[in-house]
């Protein structure tokens, strides 16, 4: 019989995700705050919960991917959330990316109700995500882990279980840290070349074929020289990222001045109006910043 799983979150991942597993033979049960968002899912064959908590009363296993803490606490611990209806036997696994204090209240939660819980979020963007090629960053309940691989390997091309809950969430932080300071630095190299005479295009090439090539300049360089940012990352979510990135550095007094100064050009992305759009818009600052002569 088909695996039977409750998706909480129908946002740019989500919405791949949940189809991922229809498409594999998972049975999947539905649920977005904006409940239209869950109409395009149906059509491939899922069925709608009403609400996170009718969603954890049919389904074993519920797996949410939501924005960011305060949407991964409120569809647990609020009204007609996750918590009416978890119990023994059920597993919860949030695939968002948010910071270990939110991860393990969540968790605490689940667990005092006879729950089961994992986080797990992800590595990968939009593409990755609709073609199952994630990479899942896993920490809490071992068994959980267990009984989820089958759906980790339709959703992920690698799953690490990193032990602890609250590993996994630093973890994703780490490595977003680093992607975010590094899309600063590849913004300033891009304005660079091109208002110093030298074409773009072709600091793409040269890039490339060096030590330094990587999957993230060699897909956002060509649309970033276009000005082109459709959302796959929204830059919202990166600068989240940084700033609970940059939170876990104090934690642990790491002294992060690069991080710091990306989250300060993602901050300014957001207060032009530039949050909806593809992380690699913090661009348009570096631009910004530097009008030809
Ligand atoms: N996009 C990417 O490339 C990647 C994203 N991530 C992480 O995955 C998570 C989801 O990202 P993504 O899909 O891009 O984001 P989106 O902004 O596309 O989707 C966010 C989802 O969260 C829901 N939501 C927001 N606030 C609340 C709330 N208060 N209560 C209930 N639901 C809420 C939204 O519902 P509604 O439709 O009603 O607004 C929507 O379903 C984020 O944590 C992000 O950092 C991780 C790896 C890659
Ligand atoms: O969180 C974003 C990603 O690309 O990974």
């Amino acid at each position: 019989m088909a695996m039977e799983v409750g998706f909480l979150g129908l946002g740019i991942m989500g919405k791949a995700m949940a189809t991922n597993l229809l498409r594999n033979g998972f049975k999947v049960t539905v649920w977005n705050r904006t409940l239209s968002k869950c109409d395009e899912l149906v059509e491939h064959g899922a069925s709608i919960g009403e609400t996170p908590a009718a969603v954890a009363k049919k389904c074993k296993c519920i797996i949410a991917m939501l924005s960011d803490p305060s949407a991964a606490l409120s569809v647990v611990f609020d009204k007609d959330g996750v918590l009416e209806e978890i119990c023994h036997g059920k597993g919860y696994i949030d695939m968002s990316t948010v910071d270990a204090d939110t991860s393990l209240k969540i968790s605490e939660a689940i667990i005092s109700k006879g729950g089961h819980f994992l986080e797990a979020p992800v590595s990968g963007s939009k593409k990755p995500a609709e073609d199952g090629q994630l990479v899942i960053l896993a920490a809490g309940e071992k068994a959980l882990y267990e009984e989820a691989i089958l759906a980790f390997n339709v959703l992920g091309k690698k799953s690490f279980f990193l032990g602890q809950v609250g590993n996994g969430a630093k973890m994703k932080l780490v490595v977003n840290m680093i992607m975010g300071s590094m899309m600063n630095a590849f913004s300033e190299g891009l304005v660079l070349a091109g208002n110093s005479g030298l074409d773009p295009h072709t600091l793409l090439d040269v890039l490339d074929l060096g030590a330094i090539a990587n999957p993230m300049f060699k897909l956002k360089g060509p649309t970033m020289i276009q000005s082109s940012y459709s959302p796959a990352f929204p830059l919202k979510h990166q600068q989240k990222d940084m700033r609970l990135a940059l939170a876990l550095g104090d934690e642990n007094a790491v002294s992060m001045p690069v991080a710091a100064a990306a989250n300060e050009a993602f901050k300014k992305a957001r207060s032009l109006g530039l949050g909806d759009l593809d992380f690699s818009a913090v661009h348009e600052t570096v631009k910004d910043l530097h009008y030809p002569s």
